[in-house]
């Protein structure tokens, strides 16, 4: 394996417990950076598998070949959320020099167990890099997975200022952006804009489990939009959700309200104030989708969009990707649709507001079909 000259702030060895998909892809991130990395799973295949792709060394393999392995500087507990606390406390115990943390998507539940297990509290910090996929395993991995994504580091009262150093590091290093939140306000905080959403997801494609299939290929992008999360191992799921039920049921429960409430105005259309109420509730999504920050945490930013139809052909994309980029217009966002049964695919781009009119007037011009 090759390494290349460090540039990283942090200091390796980085023992990661856990290869799949966030463990590989920290391990990725740090290869990259040339920071030593051993990597342990409790699936031999899933180590074996994550050494391949390039994030760290096997410490099965290298156990086996003979090699005696430096102790780590800082572990990072990448395993599902139900097994995390007991590696956090053993890891503490095996490597007393060591910081060690942890990036399971709930913090509170973990930081008291680690408490009730007696560890030293001094050289544990939780995290969670609100960075994914809805895929696992190491095959899934990304080394740029965290860039650009915030990274929350949770301390709590015990925490020691080393540990949170090696954190930030670590998440400075891997291009994520860094937010310090106690844990209770994190989990809180997942509960509405992660947990909930995998919950509406999974709950919404579940109805879809009878529908024939003439049905489902009229489906558009709103379908898949507010699908693509379903696809998410329901294993760690499971685990999620069972760590953080209180604050999922008060967001639940809110959901519920308004369901009622669209519910009984749905039972009688035409009642008085019956429009208006459909319109309020459609209004407040509205409303609370605007919030959301734009790319890279910034302001909620309103892009122009333009759809371009694509031959279906190889290379046709990456021709219109290029020839945007020698137009000399950022794309904000790119999505691809296929229309059942046309041999032609519909990409819709976002680009700022100001550039629109130009980059329509452009492609035109070199023989793009703009549809809209
Ligand atoms: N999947 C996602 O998008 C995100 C997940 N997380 C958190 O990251 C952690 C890992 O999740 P993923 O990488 O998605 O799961 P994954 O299933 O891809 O990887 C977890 C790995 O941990 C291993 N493992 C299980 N028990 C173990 C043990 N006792 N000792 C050593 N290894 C063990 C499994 O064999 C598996 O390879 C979870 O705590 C999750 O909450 C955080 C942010 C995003
Ligand atoms: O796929 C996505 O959009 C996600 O949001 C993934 C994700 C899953 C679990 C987490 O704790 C954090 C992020």
């Amino acid at each position: 394996m090759s390494v290349v000259p460090t540039t990283a702030a942090s200091a390796g060895p980085v023992l990661v417990i856990g290869s799949g998909l966030l463990g590989a892809s920290i391990g990725l991130g740090l290869r990259h950076l040339g920071v030593e990395v051993v990597l342990r799973d409790s699936s031999p295949t899933t180590e074996a598998v994550a050494q391949d792709i390039g994030a760290g060394r096997s410490e099965r393999a290298a156990l086996a070949a003979g090699a005696v392995l430096p102790e780590p500087a800082l572990v990072v507990v990448a395993a599902p959320p139900d097994v995390v606390a007991e590696l956090v406390v053993r890891a503490l115990t095996e490597h007393p020099d060591a910081v060690v943390l942890d990036i399971a998507s709930v913090k509170a539940p973990v930081l008291d167990a680690v408490r009730a297990a007696g560890a030293d509290l001094t050289r544990y910090v939780g995290t969670h890099p609100m960075a994914g996929r809805e895929k696992s395993g190491p095959v899934a991995a990304r080394g740029e997975l965290f860039t650009s994504m915030p990274w929350v580091i949770s301390p709590g009262e015990d925490t020691g200022a080393a540990a949170i150093a090696a954190a930030r590091n670590l998440a400075v290093d891997l291009g994520a952006t860094v937010t310090v939140m106690e844990p209770r306000e994190h989990d809180e905080t997942v509960a509405l804009i992660s947990h909930l959403p995998q919950v509406m997801s999974s709950l919404l494609a579940s109805r879809l489990q009878d529908t024939p299939l003439h049905h489902l290929s009229l489906a558009g992008q709103g379908l898949r939009d507010t699908t693509r999360i379903a696809g998410s191992d329901p294993g760690l799921w499971v685990q999620i959700l069972a760590a953080n039920a209180q604050p999922v049921l008060d967001s639940l429960h809110a959901v519920r309200a308004d369901l009622e409430r669209l519910i009984a105005t749905l039972e009688r259309p035409g009642a008085d104030g019956a429009r208006l109420d459909i319109a309020r509730l459609m209004a407040e999504g509205n409303a609370g989708r605007a919030r959301i920050p734009g790319k890279h945490g910034g302001a909620p930013t309103a892009f122009a969009t333009l759809t371009v139809a694509v031959d279906d052909t190889p290379g046709q994309i990456a021709r219109l990707l290029t020839e945007i980029g020698e137009i000399g217009v950022n794309l904000e966002d790119m999505r691809l649709e296929h229309s059942p049964g046309q041999p032609v695919g519909l990409v819709t781009a976002s680009v700022e507001p100001s550039r629109h009119a130009d980059l329509v007037e452009e492609l035109q011009t070199r023989g793009w079909k703009v549809v809209q």
